[in-house]
């Protein structure tokens, strides 16, 4: 069902500075900086060869990053999102399997304007998962 690695995010204190880190000392190509207060947090997105980091800091108040830096302030891998060709029919066989869809269960549109949904890391080996269909 899970296709290819979309991005791994990475939660960060400072956004400026871990995108200027991954700009000049690992040479990477960086964008800028992003606002998506539905999600709550603002990203920067590192473009690789054969995929995409997602670095990540709070916006707002009710940032669902935020008790993560509480707990990991120096940051820390946060997701990794796997790309699915359907993501209705995914959200619906991981449910049928016992898995938890976090949110109300519908697909919001993520950072690059397609269909997300995500799943709780408890049920997942201790990593929270993103799903996203990319076209
Ligand atoms: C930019 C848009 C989009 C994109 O297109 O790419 C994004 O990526 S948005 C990214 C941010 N959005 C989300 O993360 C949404 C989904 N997340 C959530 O619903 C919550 O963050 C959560 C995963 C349910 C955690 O909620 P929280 O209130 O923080 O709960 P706890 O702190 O109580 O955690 C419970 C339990 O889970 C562990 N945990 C929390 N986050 C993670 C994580 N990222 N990876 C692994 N484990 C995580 C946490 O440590 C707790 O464990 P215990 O302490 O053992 O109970
Ligand atoms: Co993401």
């Amino acid at each position: 069902m899970i296709g290819r690695l979309n991005h791994v995010a990475i939660a960060v204190p400072d956004l400026g500075a871990a995108a200027a880190q991954y700009r000049q000392m690992l040479g990477a190509e960086v964008g800028g900086p992003h606002d998506l207060p539905d999600h709550g947090v603002t990203v920067v997105f590192v473009d690789l060869p054969n995929t995409r980091i997602e670095l990540m800091s709070p916006l707002g108040t009710d940032s669902p990053i935020a008790a993560f830096l509480d707990k990991s302030p120096a940051g820390g891998i946060h997701h990794i999102c796997y790309e699915v060709d359907d993501i209705l029919a995914a959200r619906n066989r991981l449910l049928a399997e016992g898995a938890r869809v976090l949110g109300d269960g519908q697909p919001r549109t993520g950072a690059h304007g397609h269909p997300v949904l995500f799943l709780h890391p408890k049920d997942f080996n201790g990593c929270l998962i993103e799903l996203e269909q990319p076209k």
